[in-house]
Formats: structure tokens, sequence, C-alpha cells
């Protein structure tokens, strides 16, 4: 079996804990087959960027690269983080357009293609991830790298009419051509990315979805939802019970019902109106107040993004009017927290929850509403109450699906969630753990591989 090379910005070095479904998605699959993974250390350092650090744990192998304060703030924070993220999650009021971040990111891809090129065989296979190195087969490429390349957009893929709101998207976009095969979340994303190759790209699309490049040339396409590590989920969640943090929650909500969301704090998570809409739901259903306690788990993330410490700002006075208007003496209807908590942790508190709160504006997946379903007791299980503007939603029809914008709708979805019978509860359940458990974090490694290695999988 050829070597996997894996390439992302956010890499899951052993022992690190930080929120974000790439990285916790590609240690599942990468532990399970071995390979090399290169990205970004984590590390903003003073001197120039480009430092590469090793380190193995089982069969992977990690080479991560330090980046210098310069263009960490021009490729992460400014290209990525503050013109393609907005503009891929269909938010065109916050693309920044700035020049040089554009520059940055190209400057930090050329980085990684320099310092990945070396460690490079004719026979790997090389798996590129994320907006965040779009260019990066291109810039190999030229660097005379001729193995199988694929790239997976964890995000959205929105409309060509959207992308063409970014000056000279063609230059960017049409880097997507150097790829053998590009993967995205959804069959509706995959068909996004046909449509803006033939209106931009001057492509056709044969019958296999396979894009044709005016010059010769092809990319195949296809949608590949991300899973979950189901299984393991169901394990730590059982377990999780006589965790102490798991323990205390319990305890503290002295036999009420819990309500739960866990997001990073960005906008694309939709807060704001999940907040609102909670409120809403105490405001139309009065006899429900003080019996769901609404816990909302956010840590911080790119929390040097100005349009990410606005919206803590923001989050901070909604939940103190919230808890303001509606508390009681004896109860607290929103708690919100902005830690981080580890996964096993997670998965008891999803447990203890009747009703799972997931209602992006728009989300590539969100791995937390398969985590939440998976982390169900198959006795007693809870209730998602999920946004259909997230990827999740194609595979989990049986979730209440909700517009997250229909505030009212929401707040009903809230009172359907936590009254709902039991039998019904279990129908929902187990029709959303049939895609869960079939297609989960392995069999999606193994769909894209199999197709970009052209084997069975
Ligand atoms: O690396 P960060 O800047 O800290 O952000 C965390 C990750 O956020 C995004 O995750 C996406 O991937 C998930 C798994 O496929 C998907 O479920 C979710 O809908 C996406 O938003 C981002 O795309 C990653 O690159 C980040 O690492
Ligand atoms: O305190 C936290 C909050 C979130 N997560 C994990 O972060 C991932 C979030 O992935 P998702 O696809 O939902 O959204 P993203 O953050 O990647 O946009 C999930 O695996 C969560 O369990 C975590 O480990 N600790």
């Amino acid at each position: 079996m050829s070597r996997l090379v894996v390439v992302s910005n956010r890499v899951a070095v052993p022992g690190e804990n930080r929120a974000g479904g790439l990285a916790v998605g590609l240690e599942a699959a990468l532990g399970a087959r071995g390979g090399l993974w290169f990205g970004w250390s984590g590390k903003v350092v003073r001197e120039d960027s480009g430092r590469l650090h090793e380190q193995e744990a089982g069969d992977v192998k990690y080479v991560t690269m330090d980046l210098n304060r310069a263009d960490h703030d021009a490729y992460y924070n400014g290209f990525a983080n503050r013109t393609l993220w907005p503009l891929l999650h269909s938010r065109l009021d916050l693309v920044d357009y700035a020049r040089e971040t554009r520059a940055g990111y190209r400057r930090v891809n050329m980085l990684f293609a320099d310092r990945l090129a070396p460690l490079l065989r004719d026979d790997d296979v090389l798996w590129i991830h994320d907006y965040h190195l779009i260019p990066l087969a291109a810039l190999l490429r030229d660097r005379g790298v001729r193995c199988r390349i694929g790239f997976f957009l964890h995000v959205p893929m929105p409309s060509a009419d959207l992308v063409s709101a970014l000056p000279e998207h063609g230059r960017l976009f049409g880097t997507f051509f150097a790829y053998d095969l590009v993967g995205f979340q959804t069959v509706r994303d995959a068909d996004r990315f046909r449509t803006y190759a033939r209106i931009f790209g001057g492509a056709s699309v044969d019958a296999d979805g396979v894009v044709k490049l005016p010059g010769g040339g092809s990319v195949a396409v296809g949608a590949f939802p991300i899973g979950i590590d189901a299984h393991r989920i169901a394990q730590q969640s059982a377990a999780a019970i006589n965790k102490s943090a798991v323990r205390a929650l319990r305890e503290s909500l002295s036999g009420r019902r819990l309500a739960i969301g866990v997001d990073r704090l960005d906008y694309s998570k939709g807060m704001p109106e999940r907040f609102r809409a909670f409120a809403r739901f105490l405001e139309r259903h009065p006899a429900e107040r003080g019996k769901l306690t609404f816990l909302q788990i956010a840590p911080v993330s790119r929390g040097d993004v100005a349009e990410y410490q606005h919206l803590r700002d923001q989050l901070e006075g909604i939940a103190g009017h919230i808890n303001g208007t509606h508390a009681a003496p004896d109860w607290t209807p929103l708690r919100y927290v902005n830690r981080n908590f580890p996964h096993p942790t997670l998965t008891g508190f999803y447990r203890l929850a009747s009703v799972g709160l997931v209602t992006p504006l728009r989300d590539g997946m969100n791995l937390v509403a398969k985590e939440y379903v998976a982390a169900q007791d198959p006795d007693d299980p809870g209730v998602l109450v999920l946004s259909m503007l997230a990827g999740a939603a194609a595979e989990l029809d049986a979730a209440l699906l909700v517009n997250p914008y229909d505030l009212d709708g929401v707040a009903d979805a809230i009172a359907r969630a936590a009254a709902m019978p039991l039998a019904e509860r279990r129908e929902r359940w187990e029709s959303m753990m049939r895609p869960i458990t079939g297609y989960d974090i392995h069999a999606w490694c193994r769909a894209f591989l199999g197709r970009l290695t052209g084997s069975a999988g």
C-alpha cells in the first residue's frame, strides 16, 4: 500500500486538545492507517517561518512548520479567515478584500510547497485539506511532484455567482484544476463546483461528473461526507457517565432536562440566533420555564480576528439579557461556557442532554451533530434539532430540521424535542444512526482514497 501523506493547516499533534472537526476527523483516519501528517505547528515564532518539527506516535509521523507573526497574520488570520472563510460561508458582508493578505496566503502556500516537496516520493498518495491550502497542488507540481494529489474542502462550496465576488477569483479557484480529485461534503457542494468550472473555467462535465478542462486534462469530483468514529464515541459516552465533570453537570441540573450546544465561537454557527430562539421558546411556551436548562459550550476560536471578537462581545450581551429576563432565584436558563472540553467529557455531556441544538447559519458538515446522536443512550435517546443549512442535514433528515433564521420555528422545535415521546425519539435516533455507523470516519477515508488511487477502496 502506498504511503498516505496528509496536509492540513491544523494538525492534531499528540497531546493537543483543540476544538475543530478537521483535526478530530483526520486524527481518527490517520491513526487507523498510518502515514505522514504535515501542517502548521500551531506556533507563531519571532524568527523566520519554515522551521520544521518532527515527532512520531504509533504509525503516524508528524512534521509541522512554524510561522512568524507576519505570515500567520496574512495567511491564517487574514486571507484564510477574513476573506475565504466568510466568502465560502456566504457572508459577503464580512469579506475582507485586502491584497496584502492574499500575497501572504500565496507566500505561505509556497513555503508549504518548498518544505513538503523534498519529503515526497512518487508512489505516495497526497491528500490536501481545506481552504487554507487550495493552491498547494499547483505549487507542488511546479516543483516536480508527480504523485496522485487529492483535495478535500471541509467548508461549503458556494455558488459561482458568489465566488465571482472575489477579485481575481479565477487565479485562486483555477488552482483546483491541478488536483486529480476534489472532494466536497455534499452532492450540492460538488455540483456547485462543477458549475463554477463550466462557467469560469470553460470546462465541460462528463456523465461521471468528471470536469474536463479546455486544454486537456481532467479533475474527478465527488461528494464524500465526513463521518465520525461512531463506535468509539458510543463507548466513550457510556463510560463518561462516571467522569467527575459529567457527574457534576448532572447533579447541578437538579432533575431538570438539559439542552446542549457545542460550537467553536464562530459567526457561521448561528449562536446569537440560537440564544434568541431559546428565549423565544421560553416566551412562546411559558409552561416550560424552569424545566429545561440550555448549556452552550463555545471555546474561543480565531481570537485575533476582529469579527470573532465582536461575536464574543455580542454573545455575552445576549446571554446576560436572557438570564436577566428569564432566570429565577433557583434556575439559570442559559449557561454559557467559553472553554474547550476534551472529547471523552463532551460525549458524556451529550448523553445527558435531552435536546442537541445544532443550528449553524451555514456549515460544511458539523461533526457535533453526528457526535451528539452517536453519544445517546439507545434506550432513551435525546432529540437533535438541526439546521437545514448544515452539511449534516443531507444525511440526518430524521432530526428536527429547522431554518436557523426562523426563531419561532427553532423555538417550537425545541419545545417539540423536549416533549417528544420515547417511541418517536427511538425511531428518529435509529434512522440517524444508520448513516452515522454505516459511513463512519474510516469509510470516509477509504471512499476518498479509493477514488483517488482508482482502487475499490
Ligand atoms: O483550525 P481552526 O481555525 O481552529 O478551525 C477549526 C476547523 O474549522 C473548520 O472545520 C470544518 O471541518 C469540519 C470537518 O470536516 C466540518 O464538520 C465543519 O463544518 C467545517 O467548518 C475548518 O474548515 C477547518 O479547517 C478548521 O481546522
Ligand atoms: O470544547 C470542545 C468543543 C468542540 N470540540 C470538537 O470540535 C469538533 C467541531 O467540529 P465541527 O465539525 O462540529 O465544527 P468545526 O469547529 O470544525 O467548524 C467536534 O469534533 C467537537 O467534539 C471539542 O473537542 N471540544
